[in-house]
């Protein structure tokens, strides 16, 4: 389970964030919605806890997160904070399955072959496992991200436009296989996005 509340952050005295209180619980998914420039990234990497809030609470499994120091951020992050960037960073000398062996090794984990094998046949990537990360599409790096995040069973997974390149049938497939998926661990999903064919896929949801 994932809360904030009362957060506030501000990159300078001019570009200062009010951010609504948000809740996701254990299984649940919300949706953040907002145009270009409203601060969906900036609150994603707020709940991430890649930024810290000039003021207000994150809980993470019923945890203080947000005044972590800077190492333990990192911990918490790794092993509970599963992140689909909206732009996917891969290491582009490794392949597709030690990148996402990769999210084990940075959290400490012994790595989980079988489950990033599982993983890619759920996710329908399977046949690209040894290729290259650049050797994908944008969507097929989409779908490596997404099991990327899942690999250490995360209680919050945080995606930031996951949908904004793919096309309907894609984007449905993409939002169902992240609602299935994180219910199945029993993670909170958080999704941030501008796009609007999301609205009807959620029935929790906050606007910016
Ligand atoms: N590092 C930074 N320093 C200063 N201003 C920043 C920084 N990062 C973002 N901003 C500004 O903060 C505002 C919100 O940015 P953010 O990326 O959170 O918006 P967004 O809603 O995710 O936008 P988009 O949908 O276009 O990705 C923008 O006006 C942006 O220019």
């Amino acid at each position: 389970m994932i809360t904030a509340s009362n957060l506030r952050f501000s990159y300078s005295s001019l570009k200062k964030f009010d951010f609504p209180d948000i809740s996701c619980k254990d299984k649940e998914a919300l949706l953040i919605l907002g145009q270009s420039g409203k601060g969906k990234t900036t609150l994603l990497h707020l709940l991430a806890l890649l930024l810290k809030p000039d003021s207000g609470e994150i809980l993470i499994a019923g945890k203080l997160a947000n005044s972590l120091s800077p190492e333990l951020a990192t911990r918490v992050r790794a092993k509970h904070i599963g992140i689909i960037y909206q732009r996917p960073h891969f290491v582009s000398s490794l392949s597709v399955i030690d990148n996402i062996l990769l999210s084990n090794y940075l959290a400490n984990q012994k790595q989980d072959r079988a489950k990033a094998i599982y993983l890619a046949q759920e996710l329908g990537f399977a046949e690209h496992l040894s290729k290259k990360t650049t050797q994908l599409s944008q969507g097929e790096q989409q779908r490596v991200s997404i099991a990327r995040s899942l690999m250490n069973d995360p209680n919050v997974i945080l995606a930031d436009e996951p949908t904004s390149s793919l096309d309907d049938s894609n984007c449905e497939k993409v939002i169902n296989l992240l609602k299935r998926q994180s219910a199945s661990i029993g993670a909170s999903l958080v999704v941030v996005t501008h796009d609007q064919r999301l609205k009807d896929e959620f029935s929790n949801r906050v606007t910016l």
